[in-house]
Formats: C-alpha cells, structure tokens, sequence
C-alpha cells in the first residue's frame, strides 16, 4: 500500500494538510516542509537541496562537524570528571550537540560564547512541536475555531512565533554585523543572504522566507538527530555483544586515534547497519510528514478523495514480522551485505520518508549520526549508572509528532586510560598508543 501510494500516486500525495498552529507559526507557510505542495515549495526546495544539503556543501561542512563532535567528546569528559560519581545524562549532551551543530551550519564557526542560545531554541523548537504536532479539532472541523481560541492555542501559536521571529531576526542581524556585509558563501545564512541579494534567481527571498527555512533547519535537523542517538545508545547498552562488535571495528580502525575523523569512516559497515537498525526499530518521525491528496483517486479497490489527510505508520512497517526476521529484535546484522537503503527507494524502509517530499537533509543526518556515535563508542566504554544495575533500559516510547524516549538516558563512562592522559596532558603523541 506505501508503495503504490509513494510510487505511483506520488506527485498527487505530495501536498501537507493545513495545520493552523503551523500556519501561524511558519508565517502563512512561508517555509518548505509543511508548505502545501506547489510553485514556492518547489522554488524552496530547489534552493534548499542546490545550496544546502547538496553533497558538495555537506562535504564543505565537515571541519564544522568534526569540531562540534570533539566538543560534545569534551564535554563528557570534563563533566565526568568533575562528578565522577553522577550519571551523565546522555539525553541533555546530546540535545545540547544537535542544536549546536544546527546553529554552527546556520551561523557559521560558533563562539563558545554563543552556546548559550541552546536554552532560547530548544525550548522553541519543543514547544513548536508540540503545537504543531498535536491534534487540533479545528484541522478537521474548521467550525470548532472556537474550541482552539477558548483554549488558548492561537494565542500560544502566536508567542511562539513572537519569539522565534525576535530570536531569528537577532541571529540576520548578528551574522551580517559579524560579517560587516562581506560575504563568504560559508554557512546557511551566508548562502541565503547572498541569494536575495542575487538579481539573476527567478525567486524574491525575503528576510521572512529566510527565517521560516531556517526554522525548518532547526525543526526538522536537531530533535530527529538526537532521538536517534539516544536510542542507539540505548540499544547498544541493551546488547552488550553488539557494542562490543561494534567498538571492535571502530577501534580497529581508529588504531590509537582519540578522534576519529569523517574520512575514517567509511569502512566501517557495522557502525552504518547500526544506524539502519536504529532507524528500523525507532524512527524519530514515526509516522513521517503528513500528507494530503490533490486530486482523488483509487487505491487497491479503495476510493480516496481530493484532500484527504495521509499517515503513513512507517514505525509499525519498521516491525512488521512479514516483512523482517525477529522483527522486535536489535539486530544490525540484518542491513550488512544487504541493498536496502533508507534513501526512499526501498519502500519497506522509509524512516526519511520518499518520493519528492522525502528528507533533503539525509546526507548532513547520517554523516553527523555516523562521525558522533563512531567517536562515543570508540573513546569510552558505557554502563548503567549503578543504582540501575539490576533493571533494564526503560525503552518506553513517548507518543507524538517524534517519538523520544519516555525515561531519559543516563549512563556512566568508564574512560579508556588514553582518553585521561590526552585531557589531563594534551598531547597527540600519547593517543597514539
Ligand atoms: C535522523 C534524522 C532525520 C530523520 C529521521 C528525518 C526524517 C524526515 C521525514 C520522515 C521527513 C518527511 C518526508 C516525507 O514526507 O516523505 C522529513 C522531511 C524534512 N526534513 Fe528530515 N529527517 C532527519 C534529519 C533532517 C535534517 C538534519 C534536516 C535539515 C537540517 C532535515 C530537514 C527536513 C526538511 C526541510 C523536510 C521537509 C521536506 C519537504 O517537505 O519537502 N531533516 N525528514
């Protein structure tokens, strides 16, 4: 059924429903991924999969990325070090790197000072999901518009959008004052500010086109990447044999390395089936984007109207038995050797979605779920905190628009001996061991 509706139905499925708390938040859809279907989203998409998530750029990106990354394996371990006796809560790291590591593609190199801003968008892009990712009975019933004010909701939708507007607005005015106008085609802003400055595009890009791309940045890039490395973690601590194959081929290749590199990656088979299997069992956009028909049309012997709303449950395919082996089951061995891939071809396993809505950011995702877990499980070896020893992982899931783990993760780190040396002496010569 996915596959006859992605596939042959998917120009006609490519529309987003109209949500009114996206509508507010995203200045009347301005934006890309919850726009409905037509010239501006194609004009947004094309300028976002040309200049942002292109290979090239990505590539261009990895410096960034690999230093956002020795930052996060820096903060482990000064807080495991000043607190060896706390739980590190892996949950809040990880949030923290994300968020980061959007505001460095966004901004460009990132002051430590500048880290501060976490606070400002993880508390909008949380509440902007909720909004948008509860139900609402006005979507469905537009006379209920009444239910949504009594409640409050619009006014909520508004101040958020309030903030976001002040808070984006902030970050054109840093970044061109930082910039003093000269700029170099660097970071996300870099490259939009110099396209509405471009007279040959065939698109007006406004400052407000400019904030609500960046919010689908930052919506659609920080809480599905650290969801995802959550559950991993999660899964590996779970299954010891896995992790324990795992590091042996990271560490095998990282040969003494204390920070593995992106280049250094790319034999390492087990870490990416990891990461499928991840996805498989946890996908952090359950039940993708919701789509909406544009045309009504029949669907294996069922009539399907112009304007209906689509959900499609990729988190109950990731488990169907029919379709895998010990379906329930943590097994990456599964995706070694084997062709599927999550670039939306493979209809049976879509956690970036397919068709032309399917993710643009797939490329900037995995090179950053690759290079952060290879470097956790290579640097340390995790443990339940001790007051946990006898229970399990809590591996409840939190229902909504992304699917977060109920009982955050908290775990201990044992340092490798190397690991300690490099922070306390800093020198490269003795990684090398
Ligand atoms: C593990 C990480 C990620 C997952 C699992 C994920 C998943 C998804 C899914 C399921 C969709 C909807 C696809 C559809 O309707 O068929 C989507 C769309 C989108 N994603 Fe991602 N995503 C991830 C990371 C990112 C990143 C890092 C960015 C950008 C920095 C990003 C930006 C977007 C945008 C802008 C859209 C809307 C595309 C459109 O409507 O044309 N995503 N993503």
């Amino acid at each position: 059924m996915a596959r006859e509706t992605m596939r042959t139905h998917d120009l006609n499925f490519s529309s987003r429903p109209h949500v009114k708390a996206a509508a507010i938040l995203l200045n009347g859809n301005l934006d890309m991924s919850l726009a409905p279907y037509g010239d501006h989203w194609r004009k947004m998409r094309k300028i976002s999969v040309t200049n942002l998530f292109s290979v090239k750029r990505v590539q261009s990106f990895r410096a960034e990325r690999e230093a956002e990354v020795a930052h996060l394996m820096d903060k482990i371990i000064s807080q495991a070090s000043s607190s060896p006796s706390e739980a590190l809560n892996i949950n809040h790291l990880l949030r923290c790197f994300t968020i980061d590591m959007l505001y460095t593609a966004v901004m460009g190199k990132l002051s430590r000072e500048e880290e501060g801003r976490y606070e400002t968008f993880r508390e909008l892009i949380e509440e902007t999901i909720a909004l948008i990712g509860g139900f609402s009975l006005e979507d469905y019933f537009p006379s209920m518009g009444w239910l949504t004010s009594l409640l409050g909701l619009d006014e909520r939708a508004k101040r958020a959008f309030r903030k976001w507007d002040a808070a984006l607005s902030k970050l054109i005015q840093e970044h061109l004052t930082r910039n003093e106008g000269n700029l170099k085609a660097d970071s996300f802003l870099d490259i939009l500010l110099s396209l509405q400055k471009d007279p040959n595009t065939d698109m007006t890009l406004t400052d407000d086109h400019i904030k609500a791309l960046l919010m689908d940045m930052f919506l659609g890039g920080t809480d599905t990447t650290n969801i995802s490395l959550e559950w991993g973690m999660a899964e590996l601590i779970r299954n010891p044999q896995v992790m324990k194959k795992l590091q042996n081929e990271v560490r095998g290749i990282a040969a003494g390395k204390s920070m593995l590199k992106q280049d250094d990656l790319s034999e390492m088979y087990y870490l990416k089936a990891v990461i499928k299997e991840t996805l498989r069992l946890h996908p952090p956009a359950p039940f993708l984007f919701p789509r909406e028909t544009i045309e009504s049309c029949e669907i294996e012997g069922y009539h399907i109207p112009a304007k209906t709303k689509v959900l499609i449950n990729f988190w109950s395919m990731g488990r169907d038995p029919k379709v895998w082996d010990n379906a329930e089951e943590f097994q990456p061995e599964r995706f070694v050797d084997s062709p599927i891939d999550f670039n939306g071809l493979d209809y049976e396993y879509i956690p970036f979605g397919t068709g032309r809505r399917v993710c643009p950011g797939i490329l900037f995702a995995v090179s950053t779920l690759h290079l952060a877990l290879a470097n956790l499980v290579n640097r340390f070896d995790w443990k339940l905190p001790d007051y946990m020893k006898d229970e399990k992982v809590d591996m409840t899931e939190t229902p909504g628009a992304t699917m977060r783990m109920k009982t955050k993760l908290h775990l201990v780190l044992e340092p490798r001996l190397w690991c300690w040396m490099k922070y306390f002496i800093n020198s490269e010569v003795l990684c090398i061991v």
